[in-house]
């Protein structure tokens, strides 16, 4: 009999995850496993992959075990690996919670951007600790069609370009990342945000995201474009010394993003769990030439 393995799925206002639980590092997981358990037809599907794993069996996460017990292992649905997942932590931290593993209140997840510290709340939302943003200096220029918009490099952890356009619609059907300029701008690919105003603090994006193509929200998307958006409205919470925060609307939901005067950025949203199961592992052997 084949063996199986155990795997749940979740979203995040709808950028949607493989969880595969292996606390001892123990189930191999190449690039190609990654791509056919996300594919959507042929797999579970997912833009992505939450490998859930103890912080002291990883390799990369071994240094961090004395802060954070349990290691985010993203992994893009293409199988590349990702340094941070904003929505990806909090789905993370409601699976861990939902097993027995934590209990409610702050706990902290090691990733490949550094310890997070989560806050699950007795019902409702999660709010991640997402850090600092860095503003690295350069020009871009982001393209769909004969349309072009400077866009503001954000990394927040991961590279994110963002650019505020007139319509939603005019990224276009975003079924290839957009071409930006200069072409050397990312050796390691980027995240592209696309952004409209709503109201006063209130904006909404589509994102193209590296390794996933266009999905339905990226947390760490949001919080560059609230950082950008800040930075615009002339309300960068460094130079007015209060905190600023934005309702980030995205296709799958609602992302609320507040950034203080020291520049920690704190993002709240859902977290879903929706279906768990058992993978057949020969299935997944004969995915993955
Ligand atoms: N959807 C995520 C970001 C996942 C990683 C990204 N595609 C990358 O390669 O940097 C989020 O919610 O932040």
């Amino acid at each position: 009999m084949s063996t199986r393995i155990a795997f749940l799925k979740g979203h995040g206002t709808e950028n949607d995850f493989v969880i595969i639980p292996d606390p001892e590092n123990v189930i191999d997981l190449p690039p190609a496993a990654v791509a056919a358990l996300c594919d959507r037809r042929a797999g579970i599907g997912g833009d992505g992959l939450l490998h859930v794993v103890r912080s002291a069996a990883h390799p990369e996460a071994r240094a961090m075990a004395a802060e954070a017990e349990w290691f985010m292992d993203y992994r893009n649905g293409d199988g590349s690996v990702a340094e941070m997942c904003g929505n990806g932590v909090r789905v993370f931290a409601h699976y861990l919670q939902r097993a027995g593993h934590v209990a409610e209140g702050d706990i902290t997840v090691a990733t490949r951007g550094g310890v997070k510290t989560v806050h699950i709340a007795k019902e409702g939302d999660i709010t991640v600790g997402m850090g600092k943003a860095l503003l690295p200096e350069g020009d871009v220029t982001v393209s769909v069609g004969d349309r072009s918009w400077p866009a503001r490099n954000v990394n927040m952890g991961n590279p994110h370009a963002v650019a505020f356009v007139e319509d939603l619609d005019h990224a276009g059907d975003l079924y290839t990342a957009p071409p930006f300029s200069p072409a050397s701008a990312y050796p390691d690919g980027v995240n592209v945000e696309f952004v409209v105003d709503r109201g006063l603090r209130h904006v909404a994006l589509r994102v193209h995201e590296r390794g996933s193509g266009e999905t339905r929200s990226c947390g760490t998307g949001a919080c560059a474009v609230a950082v950008a958006a800040a930075r615009r409205d002339g309300a960068d919470p460094a130079v007015t010394g209060t905190p600023a925060t934005y309702t980030v609307d995205v296709p799958g939901g609602r992302l609320v993003i507040t950034e203080r005067p020291d520049g920690e950025i704190e993002m709240t949203g859902p977290a879903v769990i929706v279906a768990e199961g058992e993978i057949d592992a020969g299935w997944l052997e004969t995915a993955t030439p």
